[in-house]
């Protein structure tokens, strides 16, 4: 999480910092009422501070939230390696990644059983006063969104970093809301790509000191086995199948290509393999047919999400950068004469020649997440035609910055919406200026 170590951050965070700075010493001295003055002076708004602070606490906030989504998806690419090629080498690099959460939770857990101890005992909880410390801001956690959660963000080490490092309570509570914003959404996160999280619990299982921790492991409904882009996010924090017309719609990585949707035209080659009138290649600038493949990685850090205008549309959970290539727009190849898709089709051509088209682009049944983009009169991204490697591809790429939690929409073209209402919204939206006329 390189956010929290920038220069700029830890000017705001000492900013902040100095406004209320008060030292854990002075306030120990008269104990919880102290404790309550302070914590009640610590909880002050953001609101309070200056506009441009504000801008960028919920700048570092969103960063925090972002490397969560991240470093889960790393932990679990660990973890599927571990499951494909279980080598000493993947083994241990997956452990290191539990071993400072494991240890963290042992101590939550052991301020919970504590706590209840000393209420079975009729003694007052021990007085723990420490604002800043990790422990208790993971109880604090734990209170507010449970056991479950705590395992699945513990796994992340930007949410671990952020417990440890975040100096101001103001910002902690930003971090909470947040959380709070985005619960459901990490939960399907963690559990769409098959995130241990009960595995770290288990061991505390028998410990029925805690009964919220006994519910809490209960088994639920599975949501791995398919890929994470075989969920959707509803209106009402439930998950779904994406459907077309009845029937599920399946996850590819490339284009299918099959000769039976050719038989009128024979063509029994793929028509978006490259030939040399296609140029260079776009990733390493060769003339010749080359092995490049695009890196797709963009993709495992988006989520489909209900829209209540709009329809099942996509999230981005990181940042992107103006150019960025996010992934590939694939689906079933079809003869540019083919109008059996009028939802999502597109036409693909080569960019050297974009005129003529070699094939339509159909992922109503199968397709990838690029699919689900939402139009708007004011895009974040653009379709591109592209050479790379053995393919020419159609490529979704950022037009400018994209900040974590966007969501990404692309611009269909006055076309599409000929006969169709646009409902993004923007001043310059095509079917607000038909209304007009
Ligand atoms: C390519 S699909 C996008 C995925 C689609 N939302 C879904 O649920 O499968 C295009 C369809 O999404 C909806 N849509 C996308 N952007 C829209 C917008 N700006 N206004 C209205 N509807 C939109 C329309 O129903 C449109 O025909």
């Amino acid at each position: 999480m390189p956010q929290l170590r920038s220069t700029s951050t830890k000017v705001l965070l000492d900013g902040l910092t100095h406004r209320q700075k008060r030292t854990r010493k002075d306030a120990s001295i008269d104990g919880n009422l102290e404790n309550q003055r302070y914590e009640k002076k610590q909880k002050r708004s953001l609101a309070a501070y200056p506009q441009q602070m504000q801008e960028q606490v919920s700048k570092l906030v969103s960063d925090i939230l972002a490397s969560i989504y991240y470093d889960i998806n790393y932990v679990c690419i660990l973890r599927s390696s571990v499951r494909l090629n279980p080598t000493a080498e993947n083994v241990a690099q997956y452990r290191l990644q539990f071993r400072e959460s494991g240890d963290l939770l042992d101590r939550v857990v052991g301020r919970f059983i504590n706590r209840d101890t000393s209420l079975h005992n009729g003694s007052e909880p021990k007085s723990y006063f420490n604002p800043r410390g990790t422990i208790r801001r993971l109880e604090e956690f734990v209170t507010i969104f449970g056991w479950k959660m705590l395992s699945i963000c513990m796994a992340a080490e930007g949410f671990r970093r952020a417990c440890r490092e975040i100096r101001h309570s103001v910002i902690w509570a930003e971090v909470l809301e947040k959380m709070r914003e985005n619960q459901w959404s990490i939960e399907v996160f963690a559990r769409s790509r098959n995130l241990d999280w009960r595995g770290q619990l288990l061991k505390y299982a028998h410990l029925d000191l805690i009964p919220e921790l006994g519910s809490e492991l209960r088994p639920v409904r599975k949501m791995w086995g398919q890929h994470p882009h075989h969920v959707v996010q509803t209106l009402d924090k439930k998950v779904r199948r994406p459907m077309f017309e009845g029937m599920p719609q399946v996850h590819i990585d490339e284009p299918v290509f099959d000769p039976r949707n050719w038989q009128e035209d024979g063509r029994v080659e793929d028509p978006t393999a490259r030939i040399p009138h296609d140029g260079d290649c776009d990733l390493c600038g060769s003339g010749d047919i080359c092995d490049c493949v695009l890196d797709f990685s963009a993709g495992s850090l988006v989520e489909l999400v209900d829209r209540p205008l709009t329809g099942t549309g996509v999230r981005a959970l990181t940042s992107f950068k103006k150019g960025d290539i996010l992934g590939q727009f694939v689906g079933e190849l079809h003869h540019p004469d083919y109008d059996g898709d009028h939802l999502y089709s597109l036409m693909h051509a080569s960019k050297t020649d974009s005129e003529y088209f070699l094939a339509i682009i159909s992922p109503r049944k199968y397709g990838n997440w690029t699919r689900y983009i939402a139009h708007s009169c004011r895009a974040s991204t653009k379709f591109n035609y592209r050479t790379v490697g053995r393919r020419t591809v159609m490529t979704v790429e950022a037009k400018r910055d994209i900040a974590p939690f966007e969501d990404l929409t692309v611009n269909y073209g006055s076309d599409y919406w000929a006969r169709r209402e646009c409902m993004c919204g923007e001043t310059n939206c095509v079917s607000r200026r038909r209304r007009s006329q």
